[in-house]
């Protein structure tokens, strides 16, 4: 108890008061050093648990509920392993895999994932689809997702993937298996993307860095730029105009994504580890990046409800919508999933199925559910899962 309050009185009276006006019980925090650190092993890396067990000197515990996932001490570092360093599991807490898991990917969807970088739920994500479909991350800070780019490359994941540096709020590049769907490109005298290479020409690579010195985001004109592609991502042989066309508005209801992920940014108070971060980077930095008021009142709310909207426009009819934060505010979950669900007929607030056995409470909203470090010994994660109605039953639904 005595730890539990000179804990909590490390924190600045901002915090506390933020936590009180969103109604966080403050006690959470205290669980930081409790709560193990999870892994997920890559699929065919199942028998090497012993292997793995003796390489970084403690057991791996099943995670019951979670298939593929495992726990650890919270001490334990995995990142000087063998095992780690050869692709064989990867760091991921076992909520943002219940958010995966809720999307309920098959071998063969078109997946996209909104807010991508750095990637792990990505990286699973690839992981469940195996050898058919395709992935596509979107992000919009250029660095985060080259770390993304370096993680799907170490884990063999790219193949199937296209990562691009835009704005999730108005991306619109469709799967590219949906050409059927589109006008044919006539200008046959422009460049084909070719086989992806990290070793780019002279001249692009100059481009590129003039681009990065004025803006570390965005590329300059607000059109997507794609970074990364895989051999079977359906890129090569394309052209620009081909690949950054986007759809007629009805036409994303069926050449449009089969599952969306929109794990939208947020003030990552659920995230009790990236709290805990700030004990060393001051708490002026904490201030500044998680209580700004007007960054969490109006302009992040506005954003993760423009991030849901674009999500759910791209995603297919029938297709399934996750939406995730690692906030635990009221503000920044069920607010905008009513929000959002309000101006919708065709969007329907799903049950988690296979939440039954999950360590989770429900939302404020019923069917979204709540990880927090004391009911579930996981991060901080809110999820809420949206599926996409055919325009029939959307018809039924308003009569
Ligand atoms: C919670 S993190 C995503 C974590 C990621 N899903 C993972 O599992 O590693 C939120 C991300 O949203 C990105 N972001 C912020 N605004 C965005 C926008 N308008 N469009 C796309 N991404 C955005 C941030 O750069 C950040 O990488």
């Amino acid at each position: 108890m005595e730890e539990e309050t000179s804990k909590l009185q490390q924190f600045p009276e901002s915090f506390l008061s933020f936590l009180e006006a969103n109604g966080l019980d403050p006690s959470i925090y205290t669980h930081a050093d409790s709560i193990p650190r999870y892994v997920r092993l890559k699929p065919g890396f199942e028998n090497a648990v012993q292997e793995i067990e003796s390489q970084i000197n403690c057991k791996l515990e099943k995670v019951k509920w979670l298939p593929g996932f495992y726990s650890i001490p919270p001490h334990v570092h995995i990142a000087r392993s063998k095992a780690y360093q050869q692709g064989m599991m990867y760091g991921i807490d076992a909520a943002s895999g219940a958010a995966v898991s809720a999307l309920g990917i098959s071998p063969g969807d078109h997946v996209l994932d909104l807010c991508a970088a750095p990637g792990a739920k990505l990286c699973m994500m690839l992981d469940l689809l195996g050898d058919k479909g395709s992935a596509t991350g979107v992000d919009v800070a250029r660095h985060r997702l080259a770390s993304c780019r370096t993680l799907l490359l170490k884990y063999g994941l790219g193949e199937r993937s296209r990562l691009f540096l835009a704005d999730g709020t108005i991306f619109s590049v469709p799967p590219t298996t949906n050409l059927t769907c589109d006008e044919p490109c006539v200008d046959d005298h422009e460049d084909t993307f070719k086989q992806w290479t990290s070793r780019r020409p002279y001249k692009e690579r100059k481009q590129e860095a003039k681009a990065r010195k004025i803006s570390s985001v965005l590329p300059q004109n607000g059109q997507p730029e794609i970074i990364f592609y895989g051999q079977s991502s359906g890129v090569i042989g394309l052209k620009k105009k081909q690949l950054y066309r986007s759809l007629d508005e009805n036409d994303y209801a069926y050449c449009g994504y089969d599952k969306v992920l929109v794990d939208a940014e947020c003030t990552h108070d659920g995230s009790i580890k990236h709290i805990q971060k700030f004990e060393q980077w001051g708490w002026t930095t904490l201030e500044r990046r998680v209580l700004d008021a007007e960054r969490t009142d109006i302009s992040l709310a506005s954003l993760q409800l423009n991030l849901l909207r674009n999500g759910f426009r791209l995603l297919k009819e029938a297709g399934t919508l996750v939406y995730s934060t690692c906030s635990l505010t009221h503000a920044q979950n069920e607010d905008v999933v009513d929000q959002f669900l309000a101006e919708n007929s065709s969007a329907e607030l799903q049950e988690i199925e296979m939440a039954k056995d999950w360590p989770c409470r429900s939302g404020r909203t019923p069917k979204t559910l709540r990880f927090d470090p004391a009911t579930s010994a996981t991060s901080g994660l809110f999820v809420a899962k949206i599926r996409k109605l055919a325009l029939k039953e959307t018809e039924k639904n308003v009569l």
